[in-house]
């Protein structure tokens, strides 16, 4: 592995202020701000750091994991039945709040007809008659609450299994590996360069090495949204830039991974994992923000337009470099409500701009050669 290899960088915007794609200068008070917060960043992987790449199936856990997969965790107690393990079919409560089957709860009880017993599989506690098992939809307002966190608890397990295994570089075989197993942690440096995003991609690695870091202190990919203490704002929107191969994708499954867990970023309550080569598919449609997510999460159909307004959304966008779509951030059209349909492209540049949910955090990668697809003046201005 060679040092210095793998430059890359990345620019994150405040959460309260939008980035702006004009050199516009300060709006008049009182006016929300559109111009960024030109926080540069500039992350480097740097595999030889502290720790060397380990590419082998070590069993060993990468650092900083906090907790083994073992039984099932608390977050899959939320969507799973006590007592098949699986994600809850055809859900029905006790009276004490516990969910189950109820397959699963009706041939436990016949198993223990003879003793006579209808106590609760989880707790114990004697439960009504099964006439008095609850589904969701008889449940009260605040069970309508936990139908979402249901819902949102699948999408968790959904993406956990998603991002749990991965294929390490160009095997053909096809063989997937854990991702903890082999994860190593990247070396990512907060610095500035205004040069980055104007310059190809081996300008760039000269250029990478050279950049001055702001922060000394490497950013693990799980942090990239908490501002340093010396950050007056929160971060909204971080573009990870970085060369073929330096481990991009294996940065947001890692993220990902880790916040389905429930280890990491637990104040965000939906992960949308998107690439941009799912996006091409669908370039020349027209959709809603709200449709996006149903199709390409579709563990998410429940959730309305109401709840994603109130949800704190992460959206993930991995691989702007095989982008087709034009991004047009000249582009007038407003979009603010997350039903109203639109192109795709259309869609990113308003979240991206604020304009779409404006608390939603988003998070784009990309090669150098293409990250002046967000463009400079919006980088460089401030
Ligand atoms: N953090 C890491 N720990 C262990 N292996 C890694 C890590 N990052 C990358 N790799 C190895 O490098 C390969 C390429 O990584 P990844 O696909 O994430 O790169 P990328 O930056 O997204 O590249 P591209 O720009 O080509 O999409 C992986 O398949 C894996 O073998």
């Amino acid at each position: 592995m060679e040092e210095e290899e793998e430059g890359a960088e990345r620019s994150r915007w405040s959460q309260e202020e939008p980035p702006c794609f004009s050199s516009d200068p300060e709006p008049p008070k009182g006016q929300r701000s559109q111009s960024p917060v030109t926080c540069y960043l500039s992350m480097r992987s740097d595999w030889s750091h502290e720790q060397p790449p380990c590419f082998s199936s070590d069993p060993e856990p990468s650092k900083g994991r906090k907790r083994k997969r073992s039984g099932v965790c608390e977050e899959e107690q939320l969507s799973c039945c006590a007592l098949c393990q699986d994600v809850l079919k055809d859900p029905v409560s006790t009276s004490c709040g516990h969910w189950f089957c109820r397959q699963c709860i009706s041939s436990y009880w016949d198993q223990s007809a003879s003793s006579g017993d209808s106590s609760c599989p989880q707790c114990g506690e004697r439960s009504r008659s099964r006439a008095g098992l609850q589904t969701a939809s008889q449940s009260s307002c605040v069970q309508t609450d936990v139908g979402l966190q249901e819902v949102l608890d699948e999408h968790k397990i959904s993406l956990r299994r998603r991002c749990e295994r991965v294929t390490e570089g160009s095997d053909e075989t096809g063989s997937r590996t854990l991702l903890n197993t082999i994860y190593t942690e990247l070396y990512i440096t907060e610095g500035q360069s205004e040069e980055v995003h104007t310059q190809h991609e081996v300008r760039q690695l000269e250029t990478a090495s050279k950049m001055d870091a702001l922060h000394d202190a490497p950013i693990r990919c799980q942090d990239i949204f908490k501002a340093f203490p010396d950050q007056q704002r929160p971060i909204r929107v971080v573009l990870t830039n970085g060369v073929a191969g330096v481990g991009k994708t294996f940065s947001v499954q890692k993220f990902t991974l880790d916040w389905a867990e429930g280890l990491e970023n637990q104040h965000v309550s939906v992960v949308v994992l998107l690439s941009f080569r799912e996006l091409n598919l669908i370039r020349d449609e027209q959709y809603s923000l709200l449709e996006l997510l149903h199709v390409f999460h579709p563990t998410l159909q429940k959730v309305t337009a109401e709840k994603l307004a109130v949800s704190q959304l992460l959206f993930i966008f991995d691989g702007l470099d095989e982008s087709r779509l034009s991004l047009d951030f000249t582009n007038r059209k407003l979009l603010s409500d997350v039903t109203q349909k639109s192109s795709v492209s259309q869609l990113l540049t308003n979240l991206i701009q604020g304009n779409l949910l404006p608390s939603a955090l988003v998070w784009i990668t990309s090669r150098p050669a293409a990250a002046n697809q967000i463009p400079p003046t919006c980088v460089l201005t401030g």
